[in-house]
Order: structure tokens, then C-alpha cells, then sequence
């Protein structure tokens, strides 16, 4: 059951565009499998998602015509087998042969199960260590190296080599191709250290021997005393990462911040916690799925008092006949603006394969002008914070740096002094100009870049 669930996510995803976090959920909650077998149907289409290059790579060594020519169902049967052979070594290969024969019988070309039978068969024969990749591109061709090893498009696997060199790169490709961690965090749980009351395999979250993060805590799994937690409102999940941009922002008791590009309010959740009973947070998202989801997540924690929602593209934001009365200046200014995503392809590996170079640039563009907006609706004195959920400087300190050219009236600081981020130990987290960069190598978070700009 779990390979046919997986089966028929991937199927979907290929097909209809769908993102992966939102298939496999739906999926999981339609099906009646066990926790083990759950953790199986994840793995699987988190793992052919990820690894999707190179298991290609592999099948077209077996496969005359090349793996494109094969219809979708048998394709995604024989990635799914792939996998399991290759990169799992607790599933018996001649198990995951055969589940793949019987998926392809039981679907539309069932003739074709002979050749998923043949191909899967003549891989378990070969006797060599399988490879998907050539030793000597890593000297002559880096970027088709980086790409072919770590299942990434050359593209992508250039923009690595171009930002940190080749064995950095390489480093940093191999940890964005993991599955990443668990991590929770406790609503309210600021100036709390209470460890005693922790449910067994979830333990706080910290950097080496640097001090805790307050709130955080990674998790093993989701089990029933997290998934209450979870259901009760007491706990959300969130990256590590996405937390630290919370605190970076400096939000403090009784401030009125603006959440620009709220989403799903994974951020704007934190910020209503940072800014207490006395603060306010209006967040903003032109798509109205999103803001009903932040609803409900705000509702559950007991957050929404603080919270107002705005189905809004931010630049009407300031003049809508919907937001008239809505306030227009803030203390802080969050924009999480939509980039690239190249920082959280562990979650989402689809982005691997619908990313586009030229993207970099229209993103750019995007974010350039959000920025403008996101600045008239900073007070004097206060603080518009960037961050987005990528590496490539275009959409990171390169915006920055192109903003604060053309607007002398901001300048860049560097992490809170004051307020909950200030007991954050930030040393290990920051760039040369006290921006924040994260990144799964280094961090074990998802990748994010972030700039603080105070209005002078
Ligand atoms: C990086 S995501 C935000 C993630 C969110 N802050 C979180 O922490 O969960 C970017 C968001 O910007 C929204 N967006 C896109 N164009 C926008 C615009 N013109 N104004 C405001 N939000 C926009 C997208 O719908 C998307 O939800």
C-alpha cells in the first residue's frame, strides 16, 4: 500500500504540477495506513522526487529508448524501484522488483510490467557498484559533476560552484538533497526553559554547544503527545530557520508590525507571539487559501486577537477600499518576499525540476519592487525586514545592497539588541555584514537569507 500511494502522488505531481507537501498530505489523510508505513510513503516520494536525476540516469543504462520515451505510470513505477534498490538498504530488492510488476499490471499498461520486470531484473544482475555519475567531470566539467552526483540541474549545480567553489558546493548540494529535521515550537513559550514536561524524543533546539533557541525543539517523529500538542494548539511546526528570522526581526512587546507576504503564517505566527498582548499583526497575501489556513493555525494557538488578515497584493495594500482603515505605518515591516525557494528544496524537491534560471532575475524584479512598497509603510525609526527563502545574491544581499543604494534614508543593522532576539547568540548565524545566513550544511535549517534596514 504505501508504494501504490506513493505511486499515485508522483503521478499527480508530474501530471498536474501539484506540489509534493500538499499531494502526499492529502493523500496520507485519505489512506488508513499504520505510522510505519507512512513514514514509508513519505520517504518514497520525498526520496524519487530528490533523487530523480540520477535515478534517470541509472534506468537509461538498462533502457534502449531513454527513460522520457516510457509512459508516465511505468516511469514513475520504475523511479520508485530504483530507489528502493539503490538508496534504501532496508527494503529486500527483490521485494521492491516485484511490487513495481504488480503496480504496472494494475494500471493502464499493464504490458509494459514484462519490461519493468526485465529492466529492474538486469539492474539486481549488475555486479559493478551502480554510479550516476563520471569521477572525471568533477575536474573537467564541475557544474554537470555537481548536477548529475547530487540529482540537481547543471544550472543549479553552476550557481553552487559560482557562490562557495567546488567543494563547498559540492558539501552544500549533498545537504540539500537529506531529509531535513523536525522542528516544533512551543506558542508562548519565550522566556520558558521547562524541560521537564517534554515529550520523550523531542529535545530543545540549538547550534553546537551555543545556548538553546528559546521556543524551539526538534522532534524524532510526530507522535500522539506531539500530534495533541499539535491538535491543542500548544505547539506549531516550523523550521528552525523560519524561527530564527522571527527573532531576527527584532520583534518586541507591543510593537504593530506588518507581515507583507504572510502566507501561510508561519512567520506571522511567531511575530504575534513576540509582539504580545499589547502588539498587533496585519498580514497580507493576495491568495485567500493561504489566509484561511493562517486563520485556523491562529485560532488553534489562541493567537488571532493579535492578528488582522488581508487578501491583498501588498501595493494595494496602501490605498484599497478593503484595508482604508488599516493602519499604514509600522514599527516593523516583515517581507518574506516569494523568491526562488532554492534554500528549502529538501521540503519541496519539486523545485529542483521546475525552477528556471531566468526566474532568478524576474524574482528579482518581483522583490525589488515589494521592497519599495514594504519601505513607504515603515515609521521613521523603524525596521523593514528582508528575508527570503534562497541563496543566490540577486534576490538576497545583492536587493539589499541595490535598496539601500537607492534609499539613503534606510540603513543596515545588524541583529536585536533589545527584546526576545536579543538573547539569541547570533555569532554563528551571520554574514560579514551581520545579515543572516542559513543553510542546511551549516545549520541543519533551511536555507534563508535575511537583512534588517532601520528607517533613520
Ligand atoms: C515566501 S512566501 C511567504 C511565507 C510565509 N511568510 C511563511 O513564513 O510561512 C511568499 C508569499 O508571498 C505571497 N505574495 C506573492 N505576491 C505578493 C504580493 N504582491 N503581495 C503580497 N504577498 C505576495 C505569496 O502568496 C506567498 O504566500
Amino acid at each position: 500500500m504505501p508504494r501504490q500511494l506513493a505511486q499515485e502522488v508522483l503521478e499527480g505531481i508530474e501530471e498536474e504540477d501539484a506540489y509534493s507537501h500538499i499531494s502526499l498530505d492529502a493523500a496520507l489523510r485519505r489512506s488508513n495506513l499504520d505510522a510505519r508505513d507512512r513514514g514509508l510513503a513519505t520517504e518514497l516520494v520525498y526520496g524519487t522526487l530528490t533523487w530523480q536525476r540520477s535515478l534517470d540516469t541509472i534506468l537509461g543504462q538498462f533502457l534502449a529508448s531513454g527513460v522520457a520515451s516510457l509512459d508516465l505510470s511505468v516511469r514513475v513505477a520504475l523511479r520508485l524501484a530504483v530507489y528502493q534498490i539503490v538508496f534504501l538498504d532496508r527494503i529486500p530488492p527483490h521485494a521492491a522488483v516485484n511490487q513495481a510488476v504488480e503496480i504496472v499490471k494494475a494500471g493502464p499498461h499493464r504490458r509494459a510490467s514484462g519490461l519493468v520486470n526485465g529492466v529492474l531484473r538486469n539492474l539486481l544482475r549488475q555486479e559493478e557498484p551502480i554510479q550516476w555519475w563520471r569521477d572525471e567531470d568533477r575536474k573537467k566539467k564541475p557544474s554537470r559533476y555537481i548536477g548529475q552526483r547530487y540529482s540537481i540541474p547543471n544550472w543549479l549545480g553552476h550557481r553552487m560552484l559560482q557562490t562557495w567553489g567546488l567543494r563547498h558546493a559540492e558539501a552544500m548540494a549533498a545537504s540539500f538533497a537529506e531529509r531535513p529535521p523536525l522542528y516544533l515550537r512551543k506558542i508562548e513559550a519565550i522566556d520558558s526553559a521547562d524541560e521537564s514536561k517534554l515529550p520523550e524524543g523531542v529535545s530543545p533546539a540549538q547550534f553546537g554547544d551555543h545556548p538553546a533557541i528559546p521556543g524551539a525543539y526538534l522532534a524524532e517523529s510526530i507522535d500522539d503527545t506531539v500530534r495533541k500538542g499539535l491538535e491543542q494548539g500548544e505547539w506549531v511546526v516550523q523550521d528552525l530557520g523560519s524561527q530564527l528570522i522571527g527573532y531576527y526581526t527584532g520583534a518586541n512587546e507591543g510593537m504593530s508590525v506588518l507581515d507583507a507576504c504572510a502566507g501561510l503564517g508561519g512567520k506571522t505566527l511567531h511575530l504575534a507571539d513576540l509582539v504580545g498582548q499589547t502588539g498587533t499583526v496585519n498580514a497580507v497575501d493576495p491568495v485567500q487559501s493561504k489566509l484561511q489556513m493562517l486563520r485556523e493555525s491562529a485560532e488553534q494557538t489562541g493567537l488571532l486577537p493579535r492578528i488582522a488578515t488581508h487578501k491583498q497584493e501588498l501595493q494595494g495594500y496602501i490605498d484599497a477600499d478593503a484595508t482604508r482603515d488599516a493602519p499604514k505605518e509600522f514599527d516593523l515591516v516583515l517581507l518574506d518576499a516569494p523568491c526562488s525557494g532554492l534554500g528549502v528544496i529538501r521540503r519541496h524537491p519539486e523545485t529542483r525540476w521546475r525552477r528556471e534560471k531566468s526566474d532568478i532575475i524576474e524574482l528579482a524584479e518581483i522583490q525589488k519592487k515589494l521592497l519599495e512598497v514594504a519601505a513607504g509603510l515603515t515609521k521613521s525609526g523603524g525596521i523593514l525586514a528582508y528575508s527570503v527563502c534562497t541563496f543566490t545574491r540577486e534576490e538576497g544581499a545583492g536587493q539589499v545592497a541595490s535598496f539601500l543604494e537607492e534609499h539613503p534614508e534606510f540603513e543596515l543593522i545588524g541583529p536585536p539588541t533589545e527584546g526576545p532576539g536579543a538573547q539569541i547568540d547570533w555569532a554563528p548565524y551571520l554574514n560579514d555584514d551581520g545579515q543572516l545566513f542559513l543553510n542546511p550544511l551549516e545549520h541543519g535549517t533551511d536555507g534563508f537569507f535575511a537583512a534588517r534596514l532601520r528607517r533613520r
